[in-house]
């Protein structure tokens, strides 16, 4: 499913957090949001999600306006996972993962013996089998990050918007999970912080700065040392990998 932004421009108390933003997401790409704190990584997505209705602009899924589709439908194609999972729910795992079947189920039917047995397969893919029991409070940020990431992917969406889902993984789980979102077929948007893993597992970039895209395209088109001064105000080195991938790395001090 394709997702696209134009002209997004979200005002709040009279201040533009994003400003004409244009975002483009082929079916099936992975598209990196990029940019410094506050740069509004976390505004667009929510108003690709649907939770922040744009002053100006549209979102727009295979061509068809978000706005016009039945919500039931959205639920069910387009899966969201926010910084924002509170940590004291009252729930155990399974009953979290479970969430993510209401949107397929009809309306105040029960939970199946096979919605609970999908759970159990989405607790195994994610390298946590048994943890259905486990009371969500007492996970660790990088398990509750990992079932959240269960939760979207059982959801079975044609879209996940995901916001910083690498920030609590250690660095195995940051690449097992970037990797799968690279080569899953479903259309992804990530909002992440390394330019270094972004380039080598985002097949477009979109960055942000001050609510604005400063520039939107491959890896290699857009991080080159001179906007990652400008925009991040570091020193980089980058040096094109043979599969045309940007390698970059941060300079000390710089
Ligand atoms: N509800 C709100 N009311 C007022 N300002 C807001 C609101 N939500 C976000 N902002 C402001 O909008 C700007 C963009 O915030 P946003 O969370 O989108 O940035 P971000 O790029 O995701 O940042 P980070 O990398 O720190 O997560 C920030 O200056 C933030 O303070």
């Amino acid at each position: 499913m394709r997702v696209s932004g134009t002209d997004l421009t979200v005002v709040v108390r009279g201040r533009s957090l994003l400003s004409d933003v244009v975002l483009e997401a082929p079916s099936g790409s992975t598209v990196g949001l990029l940019g410094p704190n506050g740069s509004g990584k976390s505004t667009l997505l929510r108003t690709l999600a649907g939770f922040r209705r744009p002053e100006r602009g549209r979102v727009c899924l295979d061509g068809v306006d978000r706005e016009s589709l039945p919500r039931r439908a959205v639920a069910r194609s387009v899966a969201v996972v926010t910084q924002q999972t509170p940590a004291e729910l009252d729930l155990t795992v399974r009953d979290v993962l479970l969430l993510a079947r209401i949107p397929h189920r009809p309306r105040l039917a029960p939970v199946t013996r096979d919605d609970v047995a999908g759970t159990e397969r989405a607790l195994a893919d994610a390298g946590l089998p048994g943890y259905g029991g486990r009371a969500w409070s007492s996970l660790s940020g990088g398990e509750r990050q990992r079932v959240d990431l269960a939760r979207a992917l059982l959801q079975d969406p044609d879209v996940l918007l995901l916001d910083e889902p690498t920030n609590h993984l250690d660095i195995r789980h940051q690449l097992e999970l970037l990797e799968n979102l690279a080569t899953a077929p479903v259309t992804v948007v990530v909002a992440l912080h390394g330019l270094d893993l972004a380039a080598q597992y985002c097949d477009r970039i979109v960055l942000l700065s001050d609510g604005r895209v400063v520039a939107a395209g491959t890896p290699a088109d857009v991080l080159t040392p001179e906007r990652i001064a400008a925009v991040f105000g570091v020193t980089a080195t980058v040096t094109i990998d043979p599969d045309g991938r940007p390698d970059v790395r941060i300079r000390r001090g710089g």
